[in-house]
């Protein structure tokens, strides 16, 4: 056997463990014995098959020390069988209900023995997020973009490009009070749209995209579209539906094998192809930017940022395919989610009149009606910025936030996360936990308010996430939600159309947690 290990090891020039050698020679030898004993090929198979799942049970016993707890895996379908069997519902409703049993540190493995961690509670998501080692990405091997993007990359590569996007922020006034004139000028624009429908149902999950596709558009771009130009309508279209067929998580684009099954499934081809149509919109971007470039003039744009050489061309970790491909980031990431949650907005305040009203007439009273609410307004207006974090509670987008990958072996809570596993944050159950909210189950903006009506906010309310990775657009998308919903509910009353099926909170299940389509009617007010 020794002999063989070497001849092996020799020939092939590979490193192979002397365990599988040891496997391979008895095998060998069980061979050699059943045509000298007499015993069949198929008993022989059948003794194989039950030593191999023998040596792969105890090789996975040992090599799960001290992991996180979770179901005993499968072989080879690892938990696939204790997810279904764990009963109907959304991806982060089966984690929660695991996680009683097992705990805030939640082990899982999928088919092919990826390894998944799922956080939950704030102590696990913070103490998780805090640590470098657990800040990387995974990189899905079907992704079809030029580069690896600010929300894909890791390491090295990931700092030199968040640190681009936070000086392109910082450069463009980009959420800062020098940006609110283009938000204002979106708000109008939707304003327009909405009157143009006179109070009748409309079902228009567009229209938000639409407004918040123009901001990062005009900026990233350097161009905003009319609401009909159809070339706009089908980026759109792209947009949406990858967030919708990706799932929560993302979990489809981390499915083992993806790449060899991709082919056959059909939602996993359509994401391809969605992706496939907006890199050819990026890439004409790219094409007319180039053309008109001049490197002397400063930047007006992300895409012009990019091709001013000076800001990436000493780094090697930049380059135009990375840099593209977070032109690509910030659209996706600055779009779906803020324009979901003002869809939540609207369907809370149907579904909670008297919210709506209360919103309403603290905002008469501060801003009156000749003008609409700006920025300089919020700290008067407590009760409405308490809806607007309560509508972010109760919807929470990213139920199970962007995955994080383990760089390295490192401890969480006393237990091993191994290198290579991904980890999801359940952000959904946090927002809904009773041990931290009162009755969170319930709409209530008062939640947000102290004792003398000042909004307070608990350490425990996350939906841009935590730590060194925490949404890069956050004072963004808080300048975009309390713009767009005080100046809606300035000009509209919004209301569910009569004979309308009854309000619906159920999801689309995608990875933005975004309401299904619904009906209503702008009425004006006057
Ligand atoms: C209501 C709106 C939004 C919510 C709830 C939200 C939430 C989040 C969350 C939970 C993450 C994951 C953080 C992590 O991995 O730990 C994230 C990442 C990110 N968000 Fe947002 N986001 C919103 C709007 C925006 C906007 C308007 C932009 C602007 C362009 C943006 C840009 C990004 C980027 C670039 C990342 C990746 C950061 C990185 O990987 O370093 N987000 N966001």
């Amino acid at each position: 056997m020794k002999a063989l290990y070497y001849v092996v090891r020799g020939r092939c020039h590979i490193k192979i463990e002397p365990m599988s050698v040891a496997i391979y020679a008895m095998m060998m030898g069980m061979f050699d014995a059943t045509s000298l004993m007499g015993i069949s090929t198929t008993t022989a198979l059948i003794f194989v098959s039950v030593f191999l799942l023998v040596f792969w049970i105890l090789r996975r016993h040992l090599s799960t020390r001290n992991l996180p707890p979770g179901p005993w895996a499968w072989p080879l379908l690892g938990n696939l069988p204790n997810l279904i069997a764990a009963g109907g519902g959304e991806a982060h409703e089966i984690f929660l209900r695991l996680s009683k049993k097992y705990g805030p540190v939640l082990r899982l493995d999928m088919v092919g023995g990826k390894r998944i961690i799922v956080l939950h509670g704030y102590e696990a998501i913070s103490k998780a997020f805090s640590n470098p080692l657990l800040n990387d990405r995974p990189v899905s091997p079907i992704s079809q973009s030029p580069g690896i993007g600010v929300i894909t990359a890791s390491g090295q590569g990931w700092k030199t490009q968040r640190n681009l996007v936070l000086r392109f922020m910082r450069d463009f006034s980009i959420g800062k009070s020098g940006f609110e004139g283009s938000i204002a000028q979106e708000v109008n624009t939707l304003i327009q749209e909405f009157k143009k429908t006179k109070g009748k149902p409309v079902k228009q999950e567009y229209l938000f995209c639409n407004a918040l596709a123009n901001i990062i558009c005009s900026v990233v771009y350097g161009t905003r579209y009319d609401y009909n130009d159809p070339k706009f309508k089908e980026l759109l279209h792209h947009t949406i539906r990858i967030f919708e067929l990706l799932g929560s998580g993302g979990v489809l684009f981390f499915m083992p094998f993806v790449n060899v099954i991709a082919r056959f499934i059909p939602s996993l081809r359509e994401i391809i192809q969605h992706s496939k149509q907006y890199n050819i919109f990026v890439d004409e971007a790219l094409l007319w930017h180039q053309a008109d470039f001049d490197p002397h003039s400063a930047p007006t744009d992300f895409l012009y940022l990019c091709l001013n050489s000076k800001y990436w061309t000493q780094n090697k970790n930049l380059g135009m395919g990375h840099m593209m491909t977070t032109s690509g980031d910030l659209f996706f990431a600055g779009t779906e989610t803020t324009a979901s949650t003002l869809r939540w907005s609207l369907l809370y305040m149907m579904a909670n009149p008297e919210i709506q009203a209360r919103v309403q007439a603290e905002i008469d009273s501060v801003v009156g009606r000749d003008r609409l609410p700006q920025m300089s307004d919020k700290p008067n207006l407590p009760y409405t910025e308490a809806t607007i974090l309560e509508v972010q509670r109760i919807s929470m987008i990213l139920s199970l936030g962007v995955p994080h990958k383990a760089a390295e072996d490192t401890t969480l809570m006393g237990y091993t996360i191994p290198k290579g596993a991904i980890l999801l944050p359940n952000f959904w159950a946090l927002g809904r936990d009773p041990e931290v909210w009162h009755e969170p189950h319930l709409f209530k903006p008062e939640r947000f308010l102290d004792k003398d009506g000042c909004v307070t906010r608990k350490d425990e309310f996350v939906p841009f996430s935590a730590g060194r990775r925490m949404c890069l657009g956050e004072p963004l998308a808080k300048m975009e939600l309390f713009l767009f919903f005080t100046g809606l509910l300035h000009q509209f009353t919004f209301q569910r159309p009569d004979g309308a099926p009854p309000i619906s909170f159920k999801s689309t299940a995608g990875f933005t947690f975004a309401p299904v389509p619904y009906e209503f009617c702008a009425i004006v007010r006057t």
